[in-house]
């Protein structure tokens, strides 16, 4: 009878030591996907010494992420936030407790409330007409744009005027540039590290992450300490307060009720930073790959963008409101190219009970995203990109509908939401309205090729590349 109530969830047969980590290759959301359609929805996994639990349907998410949320509100040990982000003292991977529930609150109410968003409204035009400028540039002359490194430079610039104040340039964090340091946090952070699922072989570091992680840490410490300095020196009262500013009055201030100090301000900054960067970039460049695939679904968006803003100006962040068509294709790009297919891991804090089975406590739990929205069970012609599928529909991507939840829900789920879908959806539709796109080479949209690649966010294997030539009858 004991045995029958501690029923693990199923799973395939592990071997020795490894336990299933060699069923999981470099896309392990489809390596999930893959084992869950012969497992069931709710599957064990695995890893060295971590037990992993594996959910992929909506009805087994909710339970997760809503009925239980609780339970699985902590997130598990993880290598590189321990060395690179101060002790996990960042928010993405912080345990839940006392200190991540009061700075989940203070980022949410102080750094990510539409108040605060709609203060860098003037500046994500700046940018994003930057972006346009250098975009008319190859149009006139008739040559290709990279538009994944062209719109990542934009992402990358926004943010961090937003969280920093300034833009910086390439050679301001070390010689390797502020991009490839970046990209290397990024990578080390993704990284099948050894040491998260053999917690002894962290202190052998046979793979050699533990001093690549050491030695940008201390870049990044030497940064985000100038840029902290850099601001001891108070702003204008009509200037706007970027994120170091906001959190440096809350220090002064006291009024955190939490022990706050530079080493949490830093964690939290430095969390910001990656959350923004490539998530929104990473979207918009998977919108543009499946509208260049899909024709006629670009020249609904087009001629959408024609009735509701015109073809003499450019789109404006208060027209976003209106265009609803661009609304279905955004939801349809999250569907299918969710950038986090597995959100971010959770651990569940006591021993419970969910369809049946017994989930330990302190096991990992992955949330399959990409495997639920591609489900012929949830989706009728899952695989096919087609926004129709939500006219009439109230399904969203704000948490409640666990068929479509590309941010997450519950305690956990993305803080930047809104922030994110504004970015994307305001960078589409600029692209698309002042733009015309073509593949170049002659290359067909059928031959387009979609291939992912793993990391922190999912990209495209291959920089998008198109031929832009300009729409707009500018006054
Ligand atoms: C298209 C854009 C974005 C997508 C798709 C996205 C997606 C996600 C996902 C899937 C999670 C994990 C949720 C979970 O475990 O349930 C997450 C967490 C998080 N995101 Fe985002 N995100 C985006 C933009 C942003 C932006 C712009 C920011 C802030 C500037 C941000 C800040 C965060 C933070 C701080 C967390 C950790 C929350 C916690 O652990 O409590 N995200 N995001």
């Amino acid at each position: 009878k004991k045995k029958l109530e501690r029923r693990l969830p199923p799973g395939p047969k592990s071997i020795p030591v490894l336990g299933h980590l060699h069923l999981i290759g470099k896309n392990p959301h489809q390596d999930m996907q893959k084992l869950a359609e012969k497992h069931g929805p709710i599957m064990y996994l695995r890893f060295g010494f971590v037990r992993n639990i594996i959910v992929s349907s909506p009805q087994a998410a909710k339970q997760f992420l809503k009925i239980h949320d609780i339970n699985f509100a902590s997130r598990p040990p993880h290598e590189a936030s321990k060395y690179i982000s101060y002790d996990q003292r960042n928010l993405s991977f912080g345990a839940y407790g006392p200190y991540s529930r009061n700075m989940r609150k203070l980022c949410t109410l102080e750094l990510l409330s539409s108040v605060k968003i709609n203060t860098f409204k003037a500046m994500r035009k700046e940018e994003i007409r930057l972006l346009v400028d250098n975009i008319e540039n190859a149009a006139r002359e008739h040559v290709s744009v990279d538009l994944s490194t062209m719109v990542a430079s934009m992402t990358s610039d926004a943010s961090c005027r937003m969280i920093f104040g300034k833009k910086y340039e390439d050679n301001e964090i070390d010689e390797r540039g502020f991009k490839v340091v970046i990209q290397e946090v990024m990578q080390l952070a993704a990284i099948q590290n050894l040491g998260n699922f053999f917690p002894y072989l962290s202190l052998l570091d046979l793979q050699g992450l533990t001093k690549r992680m050491k030695a940008v840490a201390k870049v990044f410490d030497k940064f985000l300490e100038k840029i902290l300095d850099e601001h001891a020196i108070p702003k204008d009262p009509g200037q706007t307060k970027d994120f170091v500013d906001t959190m440096l009055d809350i220090m002064k201030s006291g009024g955190a009720e939490f022990e706050f100090d530079r080493t949490h301000i830093k964690a939290v900054l430095l969390d910001m930073l990656l959350a923004a960067v490539d998530t929104a970039a990473t979207t918009v460049d998977w919108t543009m790959s499946e509208l260049l695939k899909n024709p006629q679904i670009m020249k609904k968006v087009q001629n959408e963008l024609a009735e509701v803003v015109g073809i003499d100006k450019m789109v404006d962040e208060s027209d976003l409101a209106s265009l609803e068509y661009l609304d279905m294709v955004t939801k349809e790009v999250f569907r299918l190219h969710p950038v986090a297919p597995l959100l971010l891991p959770r651990q569940s804090i006591e021993d419970c009970k969910i369809d049946g089975f017994f989930i330990p406590k302190k096991s990992t739990v992955m949330v399959n995203v990409y495997a639920i929205c591609r489900d012929p069970k949830v989706w009728t012609d899952a695989e096919k990109f087609r926004p129709e599928r939500f006219v009439g529909s109230n399904i969203d991507v704000q948490g409640r509908d666990f068929e479509l939840i590309p941010f997450g829900s519950g305690r956990r789920g993305c803080p930047g939401m809104q922030l994110g879908i504004i970015m994307v959806r305001l960078i589409v539709a600029q692209l698309v309205h002042c733009f015309d796109w073509t593949l170049p080479d002659g290359m067909k949209p059928s031959e387009l090729d979609m291939t992912e690649e793993f990391g922190l966010v999912v990209t495209r294997a291959n920089h998008l590349k198109a031929i832009p030539s300009c729409r707009l009858h500018l006054n």
